[in-house]
Protein backbone atom coordinates (compact mmCIF):
# COMPACT_ATOMS: atom_id res chain seq x y z
CA UNK A 1 0.00 0.00 0.00
CA UNK A 2 1.36 3.52 -0.82
CA UNK A 3 2.83 5.11 2.16
CA UNK A 4 0.80 8.99 2.02
CA UNK A 5 -2.03 5.77 2.06
CA UNK A 6 -1.02 3.83 4.84
CA UNK A 7 -0.14 7.44 6.82
CA UNK A 8 -3.83 8.57 6.09
CA UNK A 9 -5.58 5.20 7.55
CA UNK A 10 -3.13 5.46 10.61
CA UNK A 11 -4.05 9.50 11.16
CA UNK A 12 -7.97 9.13 10.47
CA UNK A 13 -8.69 5.74 12.25
CA UNK A 14 -11.60 5.57 14.69
CA UNK A 15 -9.25 3.72 17.14
CA UNK A 16 -6.78 6.80 16.97
CA UNK A 17 -9.46 8.95 17.48
CA UNK A 18 -10.83 6.78 20.51
CA UNK A 19 -7.29 6.79 22.25
CA UNK A 20 -7.02 10.72 21.54
CA UNK A 21 -10.42 11.28 23.22
CA UNK A 22 -9.45 8.67 26.14
CA UNK A 23 -5.60 9.09 26.89
CA UNK A 24 -5.65 12.88 25.80
CA UNK A 25 -3.13 13.30 28.98
CA UNK A 26 -0.79 10.01 28.02
CA UNK A 27 2.37 10.74 26.73
CA UNK A 28 1.64 9.71 22.99
CA UNK A 29 -1.48 11.19 22.84
CA UNK A 30 -0.33 14.74 24.30
CA UNK A 31 -2.73 16.37 21.85
CA UNK A 32 -4.69 19.26 23.03
CA UNK A 33 -7.96 18.41 21.33
CA UNK A 34 -10.29 20.96 19.84
CA UNK A 35 -12.77 20.88 17.68
CA UNK A 36 -13.12 23.96 15.01
CA UNK A 37 -17.06 24.51 13.68
CA UNK A 38 -17.66 27.28 11.43
CA UNK A 39 -17.22 30.72 12.31
CA UNK A 40 -17.24 29.56 16.07
CA UNK A 41 -13.83 29.68 18.39
CA UNK A 42 -12.07 26.50 19.18
CA UNK A 43 -13.18 24.51 21.64
CA UNK A 44 -11.59 21.60 23.48
CA UNK A 45 -13.14 18.63 23.48
CA UNK A 46 -15.53 19.00 20.82
CA UNK A 47 -16.28 17.57 17.64
CA UNK A 48 -18.56 19.57 14.66
CA UNK A 49 -20.15 18.11 11.53
CA UNK A 50 -18.49 18.67 8.22
CA UNK A 51 -21.00 18.71 5.00
CA UNK A 52 -19.96 16.74 1.94
CA UNK A 53 -18.47 19.53 0.24
CA UNK A 54 -16.19 20.05 3.16
CA UNK A 55 -15.06 16.64 3.19
CA UNK A 56 -13.71 17.19 -0.03
CA UNK A 57 -11.77 20.22 1.33
CA UNK A 58 -11.25 17.88 3.90
CA UNK A 59 -9.32 15.09 1.79
CA UNK A 60 -7.41 18.10 0.12
CA UNK A 61 -5.79 19.28 2.65
CA UNK A 62 -4.73 15.97 4.02
CA UNK A 63 -3.54 15.50 0.23
CA UNK A 64 -1.60 18.31 1.02
CA UNK A 65 -0.42 17.43 4.15
CA UNK A 66 0.96 14.26 2.27
CA UNK A 67 2.51 16.04 -0.14
CA UNK A 68 4.62 18.10 2.50
CA UNK A 69 5.43 14.84 4.36
CA UNK A 70 6.83 13.32 1.37
CA UNK A 71 9.18 16.69 0.63
CA UNK A 72 10.50 16.25 4.37
CA UNK A 73 11.54 12.73 3.67
CA UNK A 74 12.86 13.62 0.60
CA UNK A 75 14.51 16.75 2.22
CA UNK A 76 16.13 14.54 5.29
CA UNK A 77 17.98 12.27 2.43
CA UNK A 78 20.06 15.54 1.68
CA UNK A 79 20.38 16.70 4.85
CA UNK A 80 17.78 19.44 5.38
CA UNK A 81 16.71 19.56 8.71
CA UNK A 82 14.36 21.97 8.26
CA UNK A 83 11.07 20.10 7.82
CA UNK A 84 8.48 21.93 5.54
CA UNK A 85 5.16 20.69 7.03
CA UNK A 86 4.50 19.79 10.75
CA UNK A 87 5.37 16.13 10.77
CA UNK A 88 2.98 14.95 13.23
CA UNK A 89 -0.28 15.17 10.78
CA UNK A 90 -2.35 18.31 9.50
CA UNK A 91 -3.17 20.38 12.40
CA UNK A 92 -6.79 20.03 11.13
CA UNK A 93 -7.82 15.90 11.40
CA UNK A 94 -10.98 14.66 10.16
CA UNK A 95 -12.55 11.72 11.03
CA UNK A 96 -15.98 10.66 9.28
CA UNK A 97 -18.31 13.81 9.80
CA UNK A 98 -15.84 15.24 12.78
CA UNK A 99 -13.37 17.65 12.62
CA UNK A 100 -10.98 17.84 15.40
CA UNK A 101 -7.74 20.25 15.85
CA UNK A 102 -4.71 18.56 16.70
CA UNK A 103 -1.97 20.23 19.03
CA UNK A 104 0.90 18.16 20.01
CA UNK A 105 4.75 18.40 20.45
CA UNK A 106 5.30 17.58 16.92
CA UNK A 107 3.22 20.54 15.42
CA UNK A 108 5.96 23.02 17.11
CA UNK A 109 8.48 24.33 15.46
CA UNK A 110 12.46 23.16 16.31
CA UNK A 111 13.84 26.40 15.59
CA UNK A 112 13.03 29.93 13.92
CA UNK A 113 14.20 29.41 10.39
CA UNK A 114 11.50 26.23 10.57
CA UNK A 115 8.98 28.31 12.46
CA UNK A 116 9.19 30.89 9.19
CA UNK A 117 8.88 28.31 6.82
CA UNK A 118 5.88 26.99 8.63
CA UNK A 119 4.19 30.40 8.89
CA UNK A 120 5.01 31.00 4.66
CA UNK A 121 2.07 28.04 4.30
CA UNK A 122 -0.22 29.75 6.32
CA UNK A 123 0.71 33.55 4.15
CA UNK A 124 0.61 31.40 1.07
CA UNK A 125 -3.07 30.84 1.77
CA UNK A 126 -4.02 33.64 0.97
CA UNK A 127 -2.39 34.37 -2.40
CA UNK A 128 -3.69 36.04 -5.95
CA UNK A 129 -4.22 33.28 -8.09
CA UNK A 130 -1.72 32.81 -10.68
CA UNK A 131 -3.74 34.35 -13.48
CA UNK A 132 -3.81 37.79 -11.83
CA UNK A 133 0.10 37.63 -11.32
CA UNK A 134 1.05 36.87 -14.54
CA UNK A 135 -1.63 40.37 -16.10
CA UNK A 136 0.68 42.31 -12.77
CA UNK A 137 3.77 40.68 -14.55
CA UNK A 138 3.28 42.38 -17.79
CA UNK A 139 3.22 45.65 -16.06
CA UNK A 140 6.36 44.75 -13.91
CA UNK A 141 9.60 47.03 -14.47
CA UNK A 142 12.29 45.46 -16.51
CA UNK A 143 14.46 43.37 -15.05
CA UNK A 144 17.95 45.06 -14.00
CA UNK A 145 21.24 42.85 -14.09
CA UNK A 146 21.77 42.02 -10.36
CA UNK A 147 25.57 40.15 -11.18
CA UNK A 148 26.69 42.76 -13.96
CA UNK A 149 26.42 45.87 -11.20
CA UNK A 150 28.01 43.47 -8.81
CA UNK A 151 30.96 42.62 -10.67
CA UNK A 152 30.79 46.89 -11.91
CA UNK A 153 31.45 47.71 -8.22
CA UNK A 154 34.42 45.27 -7.46
CA UNK A 155 35.97 46.14 -10.34
CA UNK A 156 35.50 49.94 -9.98
CA UNK A 157 36.34 49.70 -6.34
CA UNK A 158 38.55 46.81 -5.57
CA UNK A 159 36.39 45.92 -3.03
CA UNK A 160 33.50 43.49 -2.84
CA UNK A 161 30.04 45.03 -4.73
CA UNK A 162 27.76 45.94 -1.90
CA UNK A 163 24.22 44.38 -1.67
CA UNK A 164 23.22 46.80 0.98
CA UNK A 165 19.97 45.22 2.96
CA UNK A 166 17.12 47.08 3.84
CA UNK A 167 16.02 45.83 7.00
CA UNK A 168 13.83 47.03 9.98
CA UNK A 169 14.01 44.36 12.34
CA UNK A 170 15.61 40.25 12.54
CA UNK A 171 14.47 37.62 14.68
CA UNK A 172 18.01 37.49 16.30
CA UNK A 173 18.42 41.30 17.14
CA UNK A 174 14.60 42.31 17.38
CA UNK A 175 14.62 45.95 16.01
CA UNK A 176 17.28 47.64 14.53
CA UNK A 177 15.93 50.99 13.77
CA UNK A 178 12.79 52.83 14.59
CA UNK A 179 12.36 55.63 12.38
CA UNK A 180 12.57 53.53 9.31
CA UNK A 181 11.29 54.83 6.12
CA UNK A 182 12.34 52.18 3.03
CA UNK A 183 12.88 54.68 0.48
CA UNK A 184 14.97 57.01 2.59
CA UNK A 185 17.65 54.35 3.69
CA UNK A 186 17.83 53.11 -0.25
CA UNK A 187 18.66 56.47 -1.70
CA UNK A 188 21.06 56.77 1.41
CA UNK A 189 23.12 53.27 0.33
CA UNK A 190 22.53 54.53 -3.24
CA UNK A 191 24.49 57.67 -2.80
CA UNK A 192 26.77 55.52 -0.77
CA UNK A 193 27.95 53.54 -3.33
CA UNK A 194 25.97 49.88 -3.15
CA UNK A 195 26.03 48.19 -6.36
CA UNK A 196 22.65 46.38 -5.19
CA UNK A 197 19.84 46.79 -2.55
CA UNK A 198 18.46 43.34 -0.40
CA UNK A 199 14.66 44.29 0.77
CA UNK A 200 12.90 42.62 3.51
CA UNK A 201 9.59 41.57 3.11
CA UNK A 202 8.99 38.71 5.69
CA UNK A 203 6.32 41.16 7.53
CA UNK A 204 5.90 38.65 11.23
CA UNK A 205 9.91 38.43 11.66
CA UNK A 206 11.40 41.12 9.48
CA UNK A 207 8.74 44.09 9.74
CA UNK A 208 9.15 43.91 6.15
CA UNK A 209 6.88 43.82 2.99
CA UNK A 210 6.21 43.90 -0.39
CA UNK A 211 4.78 47.70 -0.01
CA UNK A 212 8.38 48.43 0.90
CA UNK A 213 9.92 46.72 -2.48
CA UNK A 214 7.89 48.27 -5.03
CA UNK A 215 8.02 51.38 -3.36
CA UNK A 216 11.94 51.37 -3.49
CA UNK A 217 11.23 49.95 -6.77
CA UNK A 218 9.24 53.09 -7.95
CA UNK A 219 11.27 55.96 -6.29
CA UNK A 220 14.28 56.34 -9.10
CA UNK A 221 16.43 54.41 -7.36
CA UNK A 222 18.70 52.79 -9.53
CA UNK A 223 20.08 49.41 -7.56
CA UNK A 224 18.63 46.30 -8.62
CA UNK A 225 16.98 44.70 -5.84
CA UNK A 226 17.08 41.16 -4.20
CA UNK A 227 13.54 40.48 -2.68
CA UNK A 228 14.79 38.75 0.81
CA UNK A 229 11.93 36.21 1.32
CA UNK A 230 11.73 33.16 2.44
CA UNK A 231 11.04 31.03 -0.44
CA UNK A 232 9.34 27.67 -0.55
CA UNK A 233 7.02 27.95 -3.39
CA UNK A 234 7.29 29.25 -7.20
CA UNK A 235 4.51 31.79 -7.00
CA UNK A 236 6.61 33.66 -5.03
CA UNK A 237 8.86 33.84 -8.05
CA UNK A 238 6.34 35.76 -10.09
CA UNK A 239 4.97 37.44 -7.08
CA UNK A 240 8.28 38.83 -6.19
CA UNK A 241 9.06 39.85 -10.25
CA UNK A 242 5.82 41.54 -10.32
CA UNK A 243 6.50 43.63 -7.22
CA UNK A 244 9.45 44.98 -9.52
CA UNK A 245 12.17 42.33 -7.89
CA UNK A 246 15.62 41.29 -10.23
CA UNK A 247 16.58 39.19 -7.86
CA UNK A 248 15.18 36.39 -5.27
CA UNK A 249 17.10 34.26 -2.53
CA UNK A 250 16.30 30.43 -2.99
CA UNK A 251 17.64 28.95 0.58
CA UNK A 252 19.60 25.39 0.71
CA UNK A 253 18.78 25.03 4.22
CA UNK A 254 15.27 24.42 2.78
CA UNK A 255 14.99 23.43 -0.26
CA UNK A 256 15.69 20.24 -1.54
CA UNK A 257 17.76 19.87 -4.71
CA UNK A 258 14.97 19.71 -6.97
CA UNK A 259 13.30 22.72 -5.91
CA UNK A 260 16.57 24.28 -6.21
CA UNK A 261 16.69 23.53 -9.97
CA UNK A 262 13.28 24.07 -10.89
CA UNK A 263 13.01 27.47 -9.18
CA UNK A 264 16.19 28.64 -10.71
CA UNK A 265 14.80 27.63 -14.15
CA UNK A 266 11.48 29.50 -13.57
CA UNK A 267 13.73 32.43 -12.67
CA UNK A 268 15.85 32.52 -15.44
CA UNK A 269 12.27 32.63 -17.62
CA UNK A 270 11.36 35.25 -15.43
CA UNK A 271 14.96 37.44 -16.09
CA UNK A 272 15.10 37.12 -12.12
CA UNK A 273 18.56 36.07 -10.93
CA UNK A 274 18.76 33.60 -8.13
CA UNK A 275 20.87 33.79 -5.40
CA UNK A 276 21.36 30.67 -3.88
CA UNK A 277 22.35 30.58 -0.04
CA UNK A 278 24.41 28.14 1.89
CA UNK A 279 25.98 27.69 5.70
CA UNK A 280 27.91 24.05 5.73
CA UNK A 281 29.98 22.31 3.25
CA UNK A 282 27.09 19.75 2.23
CA UNK A 283 24.70 22.68 1.48
CA UNK A 284 27.54 24.00 -1.22
CA UNK A 285 28.16 20.33 -2.35
CA UNK A 286 24.55 20.20 -3.45
CA UNK A 287 24.84 23.55 -5.10
CA UNK A 288 27.85 22.42 -6.75
CA UNK A 289 25.77 20.25 -8.67
CA UNK A 290 23.32 21.78 -9.73
CA UNK A 291 23.53 23.27 -13.32
CA UNK A 292 23.22 27.10 -13.94
CA UNK A 293 23.70 28.26 -10.57
CA UNK A 294 26.06 31.81 -11.39
CA UNK A 295 25.43 33.69 -7.64
CA UNK A 296 26.06 31.68 -4.22
CA UNK A 297 25.97 33.50 -0.74
CA UNK A 298 27.74 31.90 2.69
CA UNK A 299 25.82 32.82 5.15
CA UNK A 300 28.28 33.21 7.98
CA UNK A 301 24.73 33.04 10.20
CA UNK A 302 23.56 30.00 11.62
CA UNK A 303 19.87 30.36 10.69
CA UNK A 304 18.59 27.70 13.35
CA UNK A 305 20.98 28.77 16.05
CA UNK A 306 21.64 32.61 14.96
CA UNK A 307 25.60 31.65 16.02
CA UNK A 308 27.35 34.25 13.57
CA UNK A 309 30.74 33.19 12.56
CA UNK A 310 32.43 34.86 9.11
CA UNK A 311 35.22 32.38 9.20
CA UNK A 312 32.58 30.14 7.66
CA UNK A 313 32.96 31.65 4.49
CA UNK A 314 36.83 30.82 4.43
CA UNK A 315 36.22 27.60 5.46
CA UNK A 316 33.75 27.01 2.73
CA UNK A 317 36.12 28.50 0.13
CA UNK A 318 39.05 26.95 0.94
CA UNK A 319 40.64 24.14 -1.40
CA UNK A 320 38.64 22.34 -4.03
CA UNK A 321 35.40 23.65 -3.41
CA UNK A 322 37.33 27.33 -4.21
CA UNK A 323 38.57 26.41 -7.59
CA UNK A 324 35.48 24.98 -8.70
CA UNK A 325 34.61 28.61 -8.17
CA UNK A 326 36.42 30.47 -10.05
CA UNK A 327 36.93 27.70 -12.85
CA UNK A 328 32.80 28.47 -13.42
CA UNK A 329 32.90 32.01 -12.96
CA UNK A 330 30.70 32.06 -10.27
CA UNK A 331 29.89 35.24 -7.98
CA UNK A 332 30.37 34.39 -4.31
CA UNK A 333 29.03 36.38 -1.60
CA UNK A 334 30.01 37.08 1.95
CA UNK A 335 27.07 37.14 3.87
CA UNK A 336 26.34 38.70 7.46
CA UNK A 337 27.97 39.43 10.36
CA UNK A 338 30.18 41.82 8.71
CA UNK A 339 31.15 45.04 10.54
CA UNK A 340 34.48 46.19 9.78
CA UNK A 341 36.93 47.15 7.09
CA UNK A 342 39.16 43.95 8.42
CA UNK A 343 35.53 41.64 8.42
CA UNK A 344 35.36 42.89 4.50
CA UNK A 345 39.03 42.36 3.92
CA UNK A 346 38.84 39.36 5.40
CA UNK A 347 36.15 37.60 3.16
CA UNK A 348 37.42 39.41 0.07
CA UNK A 349 40.81 37.33 1.09
CA UNK A 350 38.62 33.90 1.58
CA UNK A 351 37.19 34.83 -2.28
CA UNK A 352 33.98 36.63 -2.21
CA UNK A 353 33.60 39.35 -4.94
CA UNK A 354 30.48 40.59 -3.18
CA UNK A 355 28.76 41.30 0.18
CA UNK A 356 25.41 41.51 1.78
CA UNK A 357 25.29 43.35 4.85
CA UNK A 358 22.50 44.65 6.65
CA UNK A 359 22.75 45.43 10.69
CA UNK A 360 25.82 47.45 10.50
CA UNK A 361 24.39 49.77 8.01
CA UNK A 362 21.22 50.00 8.58
CA UNK A 363 21.63 51.06 12.20
CA UNK A 364 24.06 54.31 11.00
CA UNK A 365 22.11 57.66 11.27
CA UNK A 366 23.15 58.36 7.96
CA UNK A 367 23.07 54.18 6.20
CA UNK A 368 25.29 55.65 3.40
CA UNK A 369 27.96 57.10 5.56
CA UNK A 370 27.80 53.76 7.32
CA UNK A 371 29.15 52.08 4.04
CA UNK A 372 32.57 54.29 3.89
CA UNK A 373 33.11 53.52 7.40
CA UNK A 374 32.63 49.57 6.81
CA UNK A 375 34.39 49.63 3.80
CA UNK A 376 36.90 52.27 5.53
CA UNK A 377 36.75 54.34 2.57
CA UNK A 378 34.05 56.18 0.35
CA UNK A 379 33.19 54.06 -2.18
CA UNK A 380 30.50 56.41 -3.72
CA UNK A 381 30.56 56.71 -7.59
O1 LIG B 1 19.03 37.92 10.85
C1 LIG B 1 18.36 37.05 11.43
O2 LIG B 1 18.13 37.08 12.65
C2 LIG B 1 17.76 35.92 10.66
C3 LIG B 1 17.03 34.93 11.31
C4 LIG B 1 16.45 33.89 10.60
C5 LIG B 1 16.59 33.82 9.24
C6 LIG B 1 17.32 34.80 8.58
C7 LIG B 1 17.91 35.82 9.26
N1 LIG B 1 18.63 36.81 8.63
C8 LIG B 1 18.78 36.93 7.24
C9 LIG B 1 20.15 37.28 6.90
O3 LIG B 1 20.87 36.39 6.57
C10 LIG B 1 20.64 38.69 7.07
O4 LIG B 1 19.56 39.56 7.06
C11 LIG B 1 21.64 39.21 6.05
O5 LIG B 1 22.58 38.29 5.67
C12 LIG B 1 22.34 40.45 6.64
O6 LIG B 1 22.94 40.12 7.86
P1 LIG B 1 23.51 41.21 8.87
O7 LIG B 1 24.49 42.06 8.13
O8 LIG B 1 24.18 40.44 9.95
O9 LIG B 1 22.35 42.01 9.33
Amino acid sequence: MPLFLIKFFIYSSPKKSFLVQCFPHKKMHEQVLKSKPKGVEPNEGSASIATSSESVVDALKVKEWEVGMFHNEVAATQGIRIRRRPPTGPPIHYVGPFEFRLENEGNTPRNILEEIIWNKDIELKERKPIGMIRKDLEKAPPVRDFIGALRAANERTGLPGLIAEVKKASPSRGILRENFDPVEIAQSYEKGGAACLSVLTDEKYFKGSFENLELIRNSGVKCPLLCKEFIVDAWQLYYARSKGADAVLLIAAVLPDLDIKYMTKICKLLGLTALVEVHDEREFDRVLGIEGVELIGINNRNLETFELDISTTKKLLEGERGKIIRERNIVMVGESGLFTPEDIAYVQEAGVKAVLVGESIVKQSDPGKGISNLFGKDISV
